[in-house]
């Protein structure tokens, strides 16, 4: 549970937390962070004496801890790299922080041994001392190789006095231990807090690190304050997907977050500024505690729709390609290359931006490895055709939604999800969009399906609905003696020949066009229906699986793929409750369903993370 929306900023990242500090581990998973911790190997070692201030010290310290982890990260991934790191994912924010205590100009760090644990608390014995934690929040990117980074760092400072304590004491404490893997040589949130008088100002900055002042610095960095922000009264968890209503150009030019996240030392900041930079903060921090929680989970619902058009927008607008080639770009040049109006092209890099999908530095905007991956219309993991096909097709379907929940099953057909029917009747550039999607989609989960159990045993396997053969070609590779049919409508095979790339394999694929719902279905060991059944209402979906167990000889097999729903009784996870003609299926379901039409020995396993696969052998009749 997320109690500040400013820490949820940081849930989709892979945020890395430089420190080996127990206490630090505590206090940002209190707050509902999720982070990986990788200790720091730089040593605490910086020339004191060439530092103006304690605090700055600290805040160096900080950075170098964390910029000697994200470097660490980003070489291990490189691909000469031997290491042995398990998730090749570079971190998109290493978080790094180093607690001093100040007597006067006199930095204190952890003692060495109890001598030097003796020395620092009888410096501290019954005066008032300065707690500082610095702290660096280094955004990374790797671009062409290199590890781009961005820091934005900050301190805290608490006030300690300790009372005025005797010998016997001091020793007796240095003897329980607890003073030595700690700044200053003592421990408030322990024992040690019998030796404090008072505090003033943020404890848990003492413990290691300042949680407030970093949610405020996190808001500062995700949450710019904009022009309008200062005109319009808006509610303030929600990153700016709504800044295209009513907005002229003029007014567009809002503040720069990537600007705004520079200027080192938050605590060097003028006032004025600040005020209102954490303001999504402030709003949850100052509620009180008889309104109801801030229902930002549902806030973002509502918008979503936004996001995804947005989305949609940028790859229509090859948004992506374009940064991939040249970025990265100024929102003018990008303006400039897509023939866009710059004001609202600023816009919405900002919004993307904001959704994780581009990056935002001093140089311009870039794509995120996420966008890189996958939103660059050549990439070999490219998912532009689903955005395509969702903002050309889907988003129509959806907005009849309501009709067709009103006026029934047959609407709901026609309207949902039955895009298999709808295609056969709409024009070939939409087939060409509906194959795209199928064929970015097929290339995520191809490998699974054909891997998720052992097929050698068969030496044909027939496709239904096979589409541009994504699946077929991964089979083929894998089993090196099948050949595989695909089997789809003719309008599908006739353009399925554009998605051919050579291979040998491909020698042992064919394309046949046919409907499998009338036509009489090819011969084969093994029939293949990958994300096919989800799509069919109850009848159809029991007329196709018979057609197959009539043509399927006896041990020969059914391989279902589908959506992976939870387990019968669990509810549904969002993502599968779209109104589609069919359902999503428990793996129980799908046995029940396989054995209903012939077939024993049903065996379930996952395919990755989106599909669950089914495989049976059909019984003598
Ligand atoms: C003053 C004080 C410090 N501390 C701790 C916080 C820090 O963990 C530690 C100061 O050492 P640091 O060098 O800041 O941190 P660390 O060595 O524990 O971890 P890393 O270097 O990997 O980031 O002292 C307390 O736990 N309680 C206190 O009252």
């Amino acid at each position: 549970m997320v109690l500040c929306p400013v820490i949820g900023k940081l849930q989709h990242k892979r945020v890395v937390l430089a420190s080996a500090s127990p206490r630090r581990q505590e206090i940002l998973s209190n707050a509902g962070l999720r982070f990986e911790v990788v200790p720091s190997r730089f040593k605490e070692k910086l020339h004191k004496a060439s530092f103006a201030t304690p605090y700055a010290y600290a805040v160096e310290t900080a950075k170098q801890k964390a910029l000697e982890v994200a470097g660490r990260m980003h070489q291990a991934r490189a691909p000469a790299s031997a290491s042995s790191w398990k998730d090749l994912r570079a971190p998109d924010v290493v978080i790094g922080a180093d607690t001093i205590v100040a007597v006067g100009a006199m930095i204190l760090e952890k003692p060495v041994d109890k001598q030097d644990a003796y020395r620092m608390l009888s410096r501290l014995n019954g005066k008032e001392h300065s707690v500082f934690t610095g702290v660096a929040i280094v955004h990374c990117c790797s671009k062409d190789g290199r590890l781009d980074t961005e820091v934005s760092e900050f301190y805290e400072e608490t006030t300690v006095k300790f009372s005025e304590l005797s010998e016997e004491l001091l020793w007796e404490y240095i003897n329980s231990g607890e003073p030595m893997d700690k700044a200053g040589g003592y421990g408030i949130q322990a024992l040690g807090g019998m030796l404090v008088e008072y505090v003033h100002g943020d404890f848990l900055n003492v413990v290691g690190f300042p949680l407030n002042h970093f949610c405020k610095e996190l808001a500062r960095l995700y949450y710019p304050p904009r022009p309008e922000d200062l005109r319009r009264v808006r509610h303030d968890s929600i990153p700016a997907v709504d800044t295209f209503e009513n907005l002229s150009d003029s007014e567009a030019a809002g503040a720069d977050p990537g600007q705004s996240a520079k200027g080192g030392r938050g605590g060097e900041q003028a006032d004025g500024d600040r005020s209102q930079a954490p303001r999504a903060l402030d709003a949850a921090l100052n509620r009180a505690d008889s309104r109801p929680r801030f229902p930002t989970g549902l806030l973002e619902l509502m918008d979503g729709f936004k996001a995804s058009k947005v989305l949609f927008t940028a790859c229509k607008l090859k948004l992506f390609d374009v940064l991939k080639d040249q970025g990265p770009l100024q929102a003018v040049d990008v303006a400039r290359k897509l023939s866009t109006c710059a004001g609202r092209t600023e816009q919405l890099l900002d919004v993307c931006a904001a959704l994780g999908l581009l990056e935002k530095t001093r140089r311009g905007y870039s794509n995120t490895e996420v966008a890189t991956l996958h939103l660059v219309s050549d990439g070999e993991h490219s998912l532009q055709g689903v955005a395509e096909y969702n903002d050309a097709h889907v988003w129509g379907v959806f907005t009849r939604l309501g009709l067709a929940v009103r006026e029934g099953s047959e609407q709901t057909r026609g309207a949902l999800g039955a895009m298999e029917e709808e295609r056969l009747s709409q024009s070939r550039e939409l087939t060409l969009q509906f194959m795209r999607a199928k064929h970015s989609l097929s290339k995520l989960t191809a490998h699974h399906v054909a891997t998720a159990f052992d097929l050698s045993r068969f030496a044909s396997a027939c496709d239904l609905g096979g589409c541009t053969g994504i699946l077929a070609r991964e089979l083929a590779q894998e089993y090196p003696r099948l050949q595989v049919t695909v089997f789809d409508l003719p309008e599908v095979t006739e353009l399925s020949g554009g998605f051919q790339r050579g291979g040998r394999q491909t020698e042992r694929i064919r394309f046949v066009p046919g409907d499998f719902f009338k036509d009489s279905l090819p011969e084969a060991d093994l029939y293949v229906l990958s994300r096919i059944l989800q799509d069919w209402p109850d009848d159809k979906l029991h007329k196709l699986l018979s057609r197959i167990s009539s043509s399927c000889k006896p041990g020969g097999g059914l391989l279902v793929a589908e959506a992976a729903a939870e387990e019968e009784g669990a509810s549904q996870s969002p993502r599968l409750r779209t109104l589609s003609a069919g359902q999503p299926r428990s793996p129980d379901e799908h046995r029940r369903l396989l054995q209903r039409h012939g077939f024993q020995d049903v065996r379930v396993a996952r395919a990755g993370d989106l599909l669950c696969v089914v495989l049976g052998t059909r019984a003598a009749p």
